[in-house]
């Protein structure tokens, strides 16, 4: 509940005053039903039938009393009139209320998936590395929209209990110990079905992770679609999905019954008790007819209340594992912080003179295990110069290169920026000038231009296609029917891998780095390709420092400096040739390899 507390307190600050307003507004909608109950006093009056003006609701005989006044007619014509006056000011107020209320989540629904969404662009690598994405797609879509009308919920169960006190107050005036006898056994049995809260709320975990399970099992699926189709494994994704959908359905069927028995066990209790009233009315107390209709429509007006409240706190416990989830992303999104909002205005890149330097550094995924993904790394990139890390897989490349880009932080030992550390002050001017390639590249499903235009919105057509043209991009975008305005569809599937990475290549070359980071970003290109690629790095080398990830030796002949890494070590650092020649060397084993495989394929 304490989560469901928090929100309500951030709906409150968030608010302010329209959340008052709005709560006025539900309860004079109550109101207006309250105060029909005691225009039904002279109404039974006025019928003849019988006599309301007994003691039991003597505090409000003043109102037949007042109707007595006047001919028959016109009382019966008053009250109807004004029975009409509460109906329609109560649908009036009711929309405005609706609307009110619905401005009001709405607003808040924005504001906490604004507020989310920020916190997880603020949040560090490490916190994306621990993370599911399809959870969090999960939170951002499905529970964030229950969060929040639990939230309303939760201010429409206050707004209730004002109500149902004011109609308690109500009810009392017209026969005390009735409402007395109601509000104890209204009273007794939400403390006895605590336990349906309790169970709703285990039924709302199960749903919560369900509903994970069936998001991350959804984007998997369709991430790995081409597997799925050419390796033949639809029928083993068909039989989760359905085991997984019958759960749900379970589930569902479960917190339905679950609620439903509360309401019916409410609907029994509340017959028992109008039978034995009833009997113990007319039997032991003589009760009048007006009486018994009076203990009737009290039963039937508070009775709900008392069930309404029950059901609201089920659906509350229901609901409150959203809440949890979403109060701890956002905690754990608030640990990782490696920025502010406001830091992101004016960052200006950095203008890199000596190099970027590693100094005594170690650095582990898993700081419980023992298996360090780096050690004892020290190294000098040198500004203006081209680099390049190679080593065998899980060699440590990608989290070397990450380290350098303040993606990792290092256990111990630094990074170092023209002889400064790198802390959280210069984090954001570093990454503002780097543009880093992966090996597999992140398209946008929009146009050619809009992909290339996300970097720099203000390129013009003249340099997009210096961009193109440097990435040897050019040619093949030319050819397409709509040119810089084609659509690349999901992730630019309807570009071949090679395009893929030569458009990303131009987009990071159109930001104009100081720092240029290739993660195997050319290992999808043919060797023509791959040679124009190599040319127009040889033109940049001198105004950006280059650095080069490469399985293909052949990609970084022209290297400054190789750096080969082996089980998270440096343990070759030189030139090309240098290493080359070094014939007990690991550089010079891949190479043996590599041109024997190329020698081999040639035969
Ligand atoms: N997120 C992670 N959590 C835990 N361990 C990781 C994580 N990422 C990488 N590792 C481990 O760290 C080591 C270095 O991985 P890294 O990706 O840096 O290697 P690499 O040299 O880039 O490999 P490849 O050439 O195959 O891309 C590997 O043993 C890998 O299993």
């Amino acid at each position: 509940m304490k989560h469901v507390l928090y929100f309500t307190k951030r709906i409150h600050s968030f608010s302010g005053r329209i959340l008052y307003l709005n709560l006025i507004g539900m309860v004079l909608v109550s109101l207006f039903e309250g105060v029909s109950i005691l225009l039904l006093i002279p109404l039974i009056n006025l019928t003849g039938l019988l006599d309301v003006n007994s003691k039991s609701t003597s505090a409000f005989s003043w109102l037949s009393t007042f109707f007595n006044n006047f001919p028959k007619t016109i009382s019966l014509l008053i009250i109807l009139v004004m029975y009409l006056l509460l109906i329609l000011g109560q649908s009036f107020f009711q929309r405005k209320q609706t609307i009110l209320n619905t401005k009001i989540q709405q607003s808040f629904i924005r504001h906490l998936r604004e507020e989310t969404y920020k916190l997880l662009l603020q949040a560090n690598w490490s916190f994306f590395l621990n993370k599911r994405k399809s959870d969090i797609i999960n939170l951002m879509t499905n529970e964030i929209i229950l969060v929040s009308a639990g939230t309303n919920m939760f201010l429409q169960f206050l707004t209730s209990i004002v109500f149902t006190l004011i109609q308690l107050g109500i009810a009392f005036c017209l026969s005390p110990k009735m409402t007395i006898c109601v509000m104890f056994f209204g009273i007794a049995i939400i403390f006895f079905s605590r336990k349906f809260i309790n169970k709703s709320n285990l039924i709302g975990n199960e749903t919560y992770e369900l509903t994970e399970m069936y998001i991350a099992g959804i984007t998997d699926h369709f991430n790995g679609i081409k597997d799925i189709k050419s390796n033949m494994l639809e029928e083993p994704h068909l039989t989760w999905f359905q085991d997984l959908s019958k759960r749900m359905e379970l589930n569902r069927l479960k917190l339905v019954k679950l609620n439903t028995i509360s309401e019916l066990i409410y609907k029994i209790v509340s017959a028992v008790l109008i039978v034995i009233f009833m009997f113990f009315s007319i039997k032991m107390f003589q009760a009048q007819q007006a009486q018994l209709i009076l203990i009737v429509i009290i039963f039937s007006r508070l009775w709900p209340r008392f069930s309404g409240i029950q059901s609201n706190l089920e659906q509350l416990g229901s609901v409150s594992p959203s809440f949890k989830a979403l109060v701890d992303l956002q905690d754990q999104c608030n640990k990782t912080k490696e920025f502010n909002e406001r830091d992101l205005h004016n960052v200006k890149p950095l203008l890199i003179e000596k190099g970027l330097e590693c100094r005594n550094i170690n650095f582990r995924y898993n700081t419980t295990e023992n298996t360090y993904a780096l050690q004892n790394i020290n190294l000098n990139i040198p500004a203006n110069r081209m680099t390049a890390i190679v080593g065998r897989s899980g060699a440590g490349k990608s989290t070397l290169i990450d380290l350098l880009m303040g993606l990792n932080q290092p256990e111990t030992g630094e990074v170092l920026i023209d002889g400064e550390s790198l802390t959280s002050q210069n984090l954001l001017a570093l990454r503002r000038s780097i543009s880093y390639v992966p090996q597999d590249p992140f398209l946008f499903n929009k146009t050619i231009r809009e992909n290339l235009q996300i970097i720099d919105q203000y390129a013009n057509e003249e340099q997009i296609w210096e961009a193109l043209d440097f990435a040897a991009a050019a040619d093949f975008v030319r050819k397409l029917p709509n040119g810089l305005d084609t659509l690349i569809g999901d992730r630019g599937i309807k570009l071949s891998g090679g395009e893929r990475q030569r458009l990303v290549l131009a987009r990071a070359i159109l930001r104009k780095p100081s720092i240029l980071v290739l993660d195997e970003a050319t290992s999808a290109l043919d060797t023509e390709n791959e040679s124009k690629i190599q040319e127009a790095l040889e033109r940049l080398k001198g105004t950006m420092t280059i650095l080069v990830i490469a399985h293909r030796l052949s990609t970084i002949r022209n290297a400054d400096q190789v750096i080969v890494l082996d089980h998270g070590e440096i343990i070759q650092q030189g030139q090309f040739s240098q290493l080359a020649n070094e014939k007990k060397g690991m550089f010079s084993r891949l190479l043996r390899k590599q041109m024997g495989v190329s020698v081999r394929s040639m035969n």
